[in-house]
């Protein structure tokens, strides 16, 4: 059965891959599934056909069939249990490897959220400059205990994991501000990720949708 995405016909970051469409891109090449993409305009993210979609009027969405989901994590996950690659057989593994994911998305990817939302859309307050330590003070202590956490080991937990393609796409949100220079485990672990092919695959595809004429 056909499998469409939305993305977003341009995205603001001009294809870096910062859009979340790219995760599910990526869980879509690590399973090795073809898929449609529907390209959307912020206008249209607020219309009836696709709030009908995502009721928070936003990108990706995932159809398959009659099914229709939204959130990256869940439909990362219905793809790792549709399909092999992205979770372990082992009941337990593959249970450690959720946490992960859940780690990814609401442990991780909340302050460092918090941060491009004071660089990017409260950089020009007054308080700005009062509030962007603050933000990246909360950031700091994550980033040392996954960093602790990690080591020297390649994955977070075993082989390659849908908890470590949503922790790279976390933590990618997380370079443009310079941050994760301090943490050179974590960038080499990040830049593990980026190095995979299908992960390579799906930055392509949706930076051609950007570059193109
Ligand atoms: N929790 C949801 C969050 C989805 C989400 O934030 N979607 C964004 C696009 S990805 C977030 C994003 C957008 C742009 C960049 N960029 O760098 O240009 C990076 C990330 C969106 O549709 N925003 C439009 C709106 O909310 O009205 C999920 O994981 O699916």
């Amino acid at each position: 059965m056909t499998i469409t995405i939305t993305a977003f016909d341009r995205s603001p970051d001009g294809g870096k891959g910062l859009a979340r469409d790219t995760r599910v891109r990526w869980a879509l090449e690590e399973v090795g599934q073809p898929y449609d993409v529907r390209l959307v305009g912020f206008p249209e993210l607020k219309q009836p056909a696709h709030l009908a979609l995502h009721p928070f009027g936003q990108i990706p969405t995932y159809e398959e069939g009659d099914l229709a989901l939204f959130e990256t994590g869940a439909i990362v996950f219905h793809l790792a249990e549709r399909f092999a690659g992205l979770l372990p057989a082992d009941a337990d593994a593959r249970a450690r490897a959720i946490s992960w994911m859940f780690a990814a998305v609401n442990t991780m990817e909340p302050p460092i959220l918090d941060l491009t939302t004071a660089r990017i859309f409260e950089g020009d307050k007054p308080w700005a400059a009062e509030r962007l330590p603050l933000v990246q003070a909360r950031i700091r202590p994550r980033l040392d205990q996954l960093a602790a956490r990690l080591g020297k080991a390649e994955w977070l937990d075993g082989d390659f994991s849908a908890g470590d393609l949503m922790m790279v796409s976390v933590l990618l949100r997380l370079r443009p501000s310079g941050m994760l220079d301090d943490y050179p485990t974590l960038a080499a672990y990040v830049a593990r990720g980026e190095a995979r092919p299908a992960y390579q695959r799906a930055f392509a595809d949706q930076l051609a949708v950007n570059t193109r004429a």
